[in-house]
């Protein structure tokens, strides 16, 4: 007979995927919970020495201190799979569910086969039953996946219980997402069975989480709620975006409408700060697969309003590149320009989708010579995503701000660092060392504009027009205003 999910107590706890999600996740889950034996697993041998290492594989404030507090005690990292599968009551699938590359749902469908591996290894290896829990992000229904392929490969005896427990860390705020979650949600079957499976990860999380923040939902809506919220938070900033186009063409500031919407507290403020574009793993990639869900549904209209917010993204990360090129006087070829900033947002080394490398390609493309600095991104990672071999070709690769600007036409700050700041950073001493006129373009519009123009620089920055004043708009042809 199978074992009762009831019976199972959760004492040991195995996460496939030592990634950005299930590095931080079990992190915290370990600090929290003493009582229980969190193991690590992944097949990247590399990622996992570095998780065993003084230099972590990826940086997060905070994780740090946690991994060092825990690891070897409740908390372990390793490459060996099937025994840490073997012993553990519940099992994390967070391993990574990219956009397809080839086949069918090319380029928009979210390809399962990391996560249809792991239900294939889990029940090839475990003898009693267990609860799984996807943690990946993943079109709706799949748990229905996961669970056809564990029942038709399981071992006599055994059962299990598949729940969704989306993630909703944000990087470079990870830890704190993670000790202080809006929401967690856990969906699952409303059998018997199910409820229980629900209570036990319930547990898990109540060791540090309130009951009031642990939804419990039916599966398909709790996979569904990931998508649907990355898509919200990608739309609202498309939307500001959007406006701050028309604030360029108009002379009206972003920011100042930025402020007037988010005091309505309706809207409120977060989530409108416009920017070069959107970047991170997640965003368009979740995006796409909602499109393709909603094609795949018929829901052509749906398909269509969704994939309009990742087209603005497009528009954005162009437009401020065209933008580059027409105020250095329609030319950068054979320009050096600065780029500071290169992760996809402050406070982490992540580049994926990164839209400084999309600004850099473009760049490139029109001649410019190109000097990058970022606090946090290794040398290789920005060859490799700009898909050069070593710094020949046209760009070079910088360990100090300083050095980065040096002989430079221009700076572009595609990441919003605290660093870059006019307080933390000396302005004018980048400004004598550069070519005049001397130009900066703020994607991020983190800076003072004002103190870099009294300096002497250009400036220019999203949705708003530098030095404009009302007269120098000509009026005519805008419904006769
Ligand atoms: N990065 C983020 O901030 C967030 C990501 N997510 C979702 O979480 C999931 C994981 O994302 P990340 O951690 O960023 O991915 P990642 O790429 O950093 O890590 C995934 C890890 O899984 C490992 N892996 C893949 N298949 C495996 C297998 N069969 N056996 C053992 N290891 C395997 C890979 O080697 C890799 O180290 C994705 O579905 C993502 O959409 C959700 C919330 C936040
Ligand atoms: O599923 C995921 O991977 C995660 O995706 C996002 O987290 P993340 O991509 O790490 O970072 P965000 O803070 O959402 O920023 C995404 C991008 O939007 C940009 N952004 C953000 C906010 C804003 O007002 N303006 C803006 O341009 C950021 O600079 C960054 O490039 C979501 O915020 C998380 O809740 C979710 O778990």
């Amino acid at each position: 007979m199978a074992t009762n999910i009831a019976e199972i107590p959760v004492r040991k706890i195995c996460c496939i995927g030592a990634g950005y999600v299930g590095g931080p996740t079990c992190s915290v889950l370990a600090l929290n919970c003493p009582d229980i034996q969190v193991t690590v697993v992944d097949r990247n041998e590399l990622r996992i020495n570095q998780w065993n290492s003084e230099k972590l594989p990826i940086y997060e404030p905070g994780l740090e201190e946690i991994v060092k507090q825990c690891r070897g005690k409740n908390l372990f990292f390793s490459t060996d799979m099937a025994p840490a599968l073997k012993e553990a009551d519940l099992i994390f699938i967070s391993v990574n569910t990219p956009t397809k590359t080839f086949g069918l749902g090319k380029g928009r469908a979210a390809d399962l086969k990391f996560v249809e591996s792991c239900a294939r290894l889990i029940a090839e290896v475990c003898d009693r039953s267990k609860i799984v829990v996807e943690k990946s992000t993943v079109p709706v229904r799949s748990a229905a996946s996961i669970v056809n392929v564990l029942k038709a490969n399981t071992k006599p005896g055994v059962s299990y219980q598949v729940l969704s427990n989306p993630e909703f860390l944000a990087e470079g705020t990870a830890v704190n997402d993670l000790k202080n979650p809006d929401r967690v949600l856990i969906g699952g079957e409303e059998s018997e069975e199910g409820k229980k499976a629900i209570s036990a990860l319930s547990w898990v999380y109540r060791h540090w989480v309130s009951a009031d923040k642990i939804i419990e939902m039916n599966t398909w809506s709790s996979e569904l709620s990931k998508l649907a919220a990355n898509a919200f938070l990608a739309q609202r900033i498309s939307s500001i975006n959007a406006i701050s186009a028309v604030c360029e063409a108009t002379g009206a500031d972003v920011s100042e409408v930025a402020k007037a919407i988010g005091l309505d507290s309706r809207l409120g403020p977060k989530f409108l700060q416009a920017s070069v574009g959107w970047g991170g793993s997640c965003f368009q990639k979740d995006i796409l697969n909602l499109v393709y869900i909603s094609e795949s549904l018929n829901l052509t209209s749906v398909a269509a309003y969704w994939q309009q917010v990742i087209d603005m993204n497009e528009y954005q990360k162009s437009r401020f590149g065209e933008r580059i090129v027409q105020s250095m006087f329609n030319t950068i070829t054979d320009k050096r320009i600065a780029i500071l900033g290169f992760a996809f947002k402050k406070n982490t080394g992540d580049t994926r989708e990164s839209p400084a490398i999309h600004v850099a390609k473009h760049l490139l493309e029109e001649g410019a010579f190109l000097h990058i600095y970022d606090p946090k991104v290794e040398k290789a990672q920005i060859l490799l995503d700009l898909d050069q071999l070593d710094e020949e070709s046209g760009i070079s690769i910088h360990t100090d701000p300083y050095e980065a600007a040096k002989g430079t036409h221009a700076l572009v700050i595609c990441t919003e660092w605290d660093q870059f700041i006019v307080n933390t950073y000396d302005y004018q001493r980048m400004y004598d060392s550069m070519l005049k006129p001397a130009f900066v373009f703020d994607g991020r519009k983190i800076l003072n504009h004002s103190a870099l123009a009294k300096i002497g620089f250009h400036v220019e920055t999203i949705g708003k027009r530098h030095g404009q004043s009302f007269q120098d708009h000509n009026w005519a042809g805008t419904n006769g205003i």
